[in-house]
């Protein structure tokens, strides 16, 4: 360390500028040249003393005048005050009394305070305290506060000023002051210049609060008054308030300073140094994420409601609402969520969410084919062959050709309306074939025919070529994979074109094998027979390409193709067997229904013992009429077969009553929003659940944005009493009876009720009948038609009546009565009804064109020379659905 110190350094001890302590080095003798200058400790203790004294043993008989220059703009209060002190100080004791100072400093540190206090206010205060401290020799000192404004404004900014620097080392605060100068007297220079202590000093400002407390008392009046600067001694210095509250308010520091104190000194929960309030919090927030770093992933079933999901992810119900609800999707706790809204939520949440099956383990025909086979029993089966084709083309005709039966004489309206199966037998070989209606209404029905089928005929009338069905059940037949096989029907017809129907079936990506594709044509007559053998092994052909086997030996699963309920039967099922042999008394499942096979009725209508590989037939036993499509499959026992059927039962219900109160926002709005949306009730109650199905989804397709069908009940069997009492229910519900018919105790009820009772046995029919009464419910429309156009050609004021516009008809006629636009500049300035129009004097009903005329308009009466008046009427129309 060297021996000397820079003017910079003791200026910046001694709180002056740097010229300050050149200035005050030449009056003690010492030539300081600039800031940078070189002191030596012995100089450098003499100027700081003279500096915050304003004594120096050098020049000592002028000290007592002098002080008063050492006034710094940054140390104003306290230098004041140590001017004041010093003034009325014995100065030629400070030698004596330098050990006592010392010992003040230190083991009275509180009365370091009311100079601290002091230095702390600054300039607002620097001159009341001047002012107001009077120094005694002897006895109490009160300072006082002139009016409690200034008290208040002294309290605040002794806080304040704490809190601005609250990095105030106590050496900063005191350094100036009494004890410090003290200090710095008695300290050796080293020790009072060195940067190294002055900035750790710095470093601690919590002590800088405590002065606000030592404001009370200085007792040890000795020590001060033996003190060189301390005229304070004995003197009690209050501030002027209430003793209670000076306690309070310079109390409430303390304790909160040392709470903070403890606290921070303390190893915290976290590793952190957190204090009070602020360790509970980020306590609790430490426990919020590791409890969301636990859930990253969840395994769900694949119908989950809200409140579920919300548990499996650790959060609330809420939290899973409101993020759908932003997103437009109305849903309640209780919803199911769909797959798309589970994918938003997994990835809103951060969520890995796996879902699975949740008829995993109710999932009997995966279990089945799980199941491990014996290779060694299989053999082959027939195929099971599905005849589409546009309607009217010929597929029953067909079919019946081969079946040499005449099926579709006897259906209602000539319109295959269920899917019929029939097995027939070719060469000893047994081909099954599947019928399936021609209405668009049933194409739901095609599809589920496709996916028991083998191989796919696509009739096509020679005469009438691809039409609109035709090209559905391409795609359909194509989607399923099948071979297919192209019957060009009604050969024996003059108008058949054959190279037509093979051209328009290659656009469509069906070649012909003749014309180097892979499609076989087959040209057929359903009439006449030709071409039907020839069909017939061309599937057979397609078969043994096929390689088609099963075990007759396994367990049966069949595929249901119709279901219906039938009066003294009971549920029945129209079934194909897949694999293995169904049999009477087995325990079978079927989706969400089960029983013991009670009988069979093969397609000829014969009572079997059992269904063969790819056989079909009805099958009596089952505790409901099954869903169309549906697999049946035979099982050990009666409990397994109710178990799963009751679980997935159960699973549908919740669905079902999950969707019906599942709306989504936009759904919403737009019913709000169109209020005026009219819905015709219906109830439908058909034979089978084909029909049934067809006659559903053909009626939620009639709709508009006026009109639509609300389908109140749909279900297979006759109309009961209680389709009455729901349909009374609802207001102005129909019941459509499709191939069922009313008894008459349910028809008297239903008149009683004033129910409406529409039965059907063609579905034409009951669409139609639909279709009208949704267009008596759908608003007339209105059709504006112009009559003719009047220019005005002059103006007349009638008052109290109004203006009369003087015009000629220049196209049509003007009617009285009608409505009319007026044009001026091409823009319509006012739509109105005609009130007057008169030919001269006389009212006129019309008047044609090139005729005068004088119009007036109901309340309104700017009319300008020049306006063109257009007349119209207005027409209302019935408008039909269809439209
Ligand atoms: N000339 C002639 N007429 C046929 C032939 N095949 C069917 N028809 C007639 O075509 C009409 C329709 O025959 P369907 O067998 O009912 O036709 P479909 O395709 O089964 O009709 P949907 O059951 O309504 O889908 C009937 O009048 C048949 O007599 C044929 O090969 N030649």
């Amino acid at each position: 360390m060297s021996d000397t110190v820079r003017v910079y350094e003791i200026a910046e001890e001694a709180g002056a500028s740097s010229q300050d302590v050149i200035a005050k080095a030449k009056d003690l003798g010492i030539d300081l040249k600039s800031a940078q200058t070189a002191v030596s400790y012995a100089d450098a203790e003499e100027i700081t003393n003279y500096i915050l004294t304003g004594k120096s043993k050098r020049i000592k008989e002028t000290a007592a005048t002098k002080p008063k220059k050492v006034v710094k703009p940054q140390e104003e209060v306290k230098e004041e005050l140590v001017v004041t002190v010093v003034e009325k100080e014995e100065v030629q004791n400070i030698e004596q009394k330098k050990p006592e100072l010392k010992k003040v400093a230190i083991s009275k540190p509180i009365q370091k305070t009311p100079v601290s206090n002091v230095e702390e206010i600054k300039p607002e205060i620097k001159d009341d305290d001047s002012n107001k401290i009077v120094p005694k020799r002897k006895g109490l000192v009160i300072i006082k506060k002139k009016t409690p404004r200034e008290e208040n404004t002294s309290v605040s900014n002794f806080d304040s000023n704490q809190e601005k620097k609250p990095t105030k080392s106590l050496s900063d605060i005191f350094g100036p002051d009494d004890s410090q100068k003290q200090q710095m007297k008695h300290k050796p220079a080293s020790e009072i210049f060195a940067p190294k202590v002055k900035k750790e000093k710095k470093k601690t400002p919590i002590r800088a609060q405590e002065h606000g407390k030592k404001i009370e008392v200085i007792k040890r009046d000795d020590e001060f008054r033996s003190s060189d600067d301390s005229l304070l001694g004995e003197e009690i210095v209050l501030l002027d308030m209430d003793l209670q509250d000076n306690f309070k308010i310079f109390d409430e520091p303390k304790p909160i300073n040392t709470a903070n104190h403890s606290r921070s000194s303390k190893p915290a929960a976290f590793g952190n140094v957190p204090t009070g309030l602020q360790r509970g919090k980020r306590k609790k927030r430490v426990v919020r994420t590791q409890e969301k770093a636990e859930i990253t992933s969840v395994v769900i079933p694949e119908d989950i409601r809200v409140y579920e999901f919300a548990e499996a992810c650790g959060k609330s119900p809420a939290e899973v609402i409101k993020v759908l609800f932003s997103l437009g999707m109305m849903v309640t706790k209780n919803d199911f969520l769909k797959q798309d809204e589970l994918e938003i939520l997994g990835e809103e949440f951060g969520i890995e969410v796996t879902v699975k099956d949740a008829l995993e383990d109710v999932n009997y025909v995966e279990s089945y084919e799980g199941e491990e086979v014996d290779t060694g029993s299989f053999i082959t089966r027939p195929p099971v062959v599905t005849i589409m084709g546009h309607v009217d083309h010929g597929k029953t005709s067909l079919l019946d050709k081969i079946r040499s039966s005449k099926v579709a004489s006897g259906e209602a309206g000539g319109i295959t309306q269920h899917i019929n199966s029939y097995t027939v037998v070719k060469n000893g070989q047994k081909i099954t074939f599947v019928d399936t209606p021609g209405h668009e209404a049933f194409s739901a029905m095609r599809t589920r025919g496709a996916n028991v089928t083998d191989i796919i005929i696509i009739v096509v009338a020679a005469d009438d070529g691809v039409k609109a069905q035709t090209e559905e059940v391409i795609s359909h037949a194509k989607a399923s994979g099948c071979p297919i096989i192209v019957a060009m029907n009604k050969m024996d017809k003059e108008s058949a074109n054959p190279d037509m129907v093979k051209a328009q079936m290659a656009e469509r990506n069906l070649t012909p094998i003749d014309w180097g594709g892979d499609i076989e044509f087959i040209g057929v007559s359903a009439r006449t027979g030709e071409g039907v053998e020839d069909l017939l092994e061309n599937i057979l052909i397609q078969a043994e390409l096929l390689d088609l086997k099963a075990d007759p030996t396994a367990k049966a699963k069949a595929t249901v193709i119709e279901a219906s309920l039938e009066k003294g039967r009971g549920p029945v099922a129209n079934v194909i067997v897949q694999n293995g042999t169904l049999r009477v008394g087995d325990n079978i499942v079927c989706d969400t229904t089960f029983g013991r096979v009670k009988a069979i009725t093969n397609d000829m209508g014969e009572i079997v013992k059992e269904l063969g590989l790819s056989e079909t037939g009805t099958v009596l036993g089952l505790n409901d009429v099954p869903t169309t499509g549906s697999s049946l499959i035979s099982m050990d026992t009666e409990k397994e077969v109710r178990d799963i059927a009751n679980t997935r039962a159960e699973h549908a219900r919740a669905k079902e009553l999950s969707k019906s109160t599942k709306v989504s926002l936009e759904e919403m709005s737009g019913l709000i929003a169109e209020g005026k949306m009219k819905q015709l009730p219906v109830i439908i109650k058909a034979d089978v659940g084909g029909s049934l199905e067809a006659i559903k989804g053909s009626l939620e397709k009639i709709a508009n944005d006026e009109v639509k069908v609300k389908v109140v009940h749909a279900a297979v069997g006759g109309i009961t009493e209680s389709d009455i009492v729901l349909a009374s229910a609802s207001s102005g519900c129909i019941i459509l009876g499709f191939n069922v018919r009313p008894t008459g105790a349910v028809k008297a009820k239903a008149k009683a009720d004033g129910v409406e009772i529409n039965t059907y046995s063609i579905i034409y029919d009951l669409l139609d009948d639909v279709k009208n009464a949704l267009s008596g419910m759908m608003s007339a429309v209105i059709r504006e038609e112009n009559t003719g156009q009047a220019e005005v050609r002059d103006t007349f004021v009638i008052p109290k009546v109004g203006t009369v516009a003087g015009c000629i008809v220049t196209d049509g006629k003007v009617i009285r009565g009608g409505h009319a636009r007026i044009i001026r500049d091409g823009v319509v300035t006012y739509t109105g009804k005609i009130s007057s129009l008169k030919r001269f004097k006389d009212d006129a009903k019309e008047v044609a064109n090139g005729y005068e005329c004088g119009i007036m308009f109901d309340k309104f009466n700017d009319i300008k020379v020049g306006d063109f008046i257009e007349t119209f009427i207005q027409i209302e129309e019935k408008v039909s659905i269809d439209k």
